[in-house]
């Protein structure tokens, strides 16, 4: 279990993290998502005491992580997979870290055999792809068998088979009752991976609940209806509040109504229907909209490109 309570970090006058207060339980896998610069590492750094908070504080399994008897064997964590000496083989790099923290060298071999990384196992570090090197860092956070894991960004360089290795272990690891807390951006992966969600953008918390609640909750209901009277549907609905968007003569689509809703408002006008489908948000959508204010680096700040460029494909 990890507990933050009003967590904040400053930076000078900037503030990457400003006063989070969330619970990662455990037997489950909870996600940490957030666009670029949204404090996400930030915060994984100030839970295994990397990073001193500036105000607050956090708490694994009750206690400050350097209070800990073992650490490692409490939490493992993948926070820079590039933080690894070159010039060691990965295994000499797990031995040695073993050996410091009093794990037996049959450990390191489990790791080794449980993250693939047994044909690269005797070669130096230095020459490890980025996947690799992934692979090397999540073997490092399991050494201890800790029961609680942070992953910062795991599937980042990862194959597909890579990135479906991580989704196994990680539900793997939450199923044997192991708290698990993962950070990403991707939101497809998340989709597939998480239990729960905790959604951060400029530093702060703006979602904080299991996936299908997040998804259901922020895609605003919309239906798709084909009529042969748009227009007299379009004005019975349009009293309410609802918007239309009349997508070709005999389709449209209606935000803000239910299915039951527009059946009542077509059949009390005598309007013939003839599809009535419930289109739900894809986690995609939610995520934009819960994250459109939050983001600190807009695609559109970008200098437009010439007219005309990029273009193409337009019908
Ligand atoms: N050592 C530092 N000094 C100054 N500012 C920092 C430092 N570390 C992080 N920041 C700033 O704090 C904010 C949060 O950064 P952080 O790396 O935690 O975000 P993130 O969500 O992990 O982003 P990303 O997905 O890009 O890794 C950013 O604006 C970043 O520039």
């Amino acid at each position: 279990m990890i507990e933050a309570a009003e967590l904040a970090k400053r930076y000078g006058s900037k503030t990457a993290v400003d006063r989070i207060s969330f619970t990662v339980k455990p037997g489950q896998v909870t996600g940490f998502l957030g666009p670029n610069g949204a404090g996400k590492s930030t915060t994984m750094r100030m839970i295994v005491g990397l990073d001193r908070p500036s105000g607050g504080d956090v708490r694994v399994n009750g206690k400050h992580y350097a209070q800990h008897a073992a650490p490692l064997r409490e939490v493992g964590a993948l926070l820079d997979a590039k933080a690894v000496h070159t010039k060691r083989s990965a295994y000499n790099h797990l031995r040695a870290m073993a050996a410091t923290h009093g794990i037996p060298n049959s450990r390191v071999k489990e790791v080794i055999d449980m993250t693939g990384l047994g044909p690269v196992a005797k070669k130096r570090v230095g020459g490890f792809s980025l996947g690799m090197g992934q692979r090397l860092g999540i073997a490092a956070a399991l050494l201890g068998d800790p029961h609680t894991v942070i992953l910062d960004e795991p599937v980042n360089g990862l194959d597909p088979e890579g990135v479906q290795w991580v989704r196994h272990l990680v539900k793997g690891l939450a199923s044997e009752g192991r708290t698990v807390f993962l950070s990403s951006h991707l939101m497809s992966e998340m989709a597939l991976t998480a239990d729960h969600l905790i959604v951060i953008g400029r530093g702060r918390i703006i979602a904080d609940a299991p996936i299908s609640e997040i998804i259901a909750g922020q895609g605003q209901s919309r239906t798709r209806v084909r009529t042969e009277n748009p227009g007299e549907l379009v004005r019975a609905l349009a009293a309410d509040g609802v918007t239309t968007q009349q997508l070709e003569p005999e389709l449209l689509e209606i935000t803000g109504a239910d299915t039951r809703r527009i059946a009542q408002a077509a059949l009390a006008n005598q309007v013939l229907v003839y599809e009535l489908t419930p289109l739900q948000a894809s986690l995609e959508e939610a995520y934009m909209q819960l994250t459109g204010d939050a983001v600190e680096y807009h695609s559109h700040d970008l200098p437009q490109a010439p007219a005309g460029a990029g273009a193409q494909g337009g019908k």
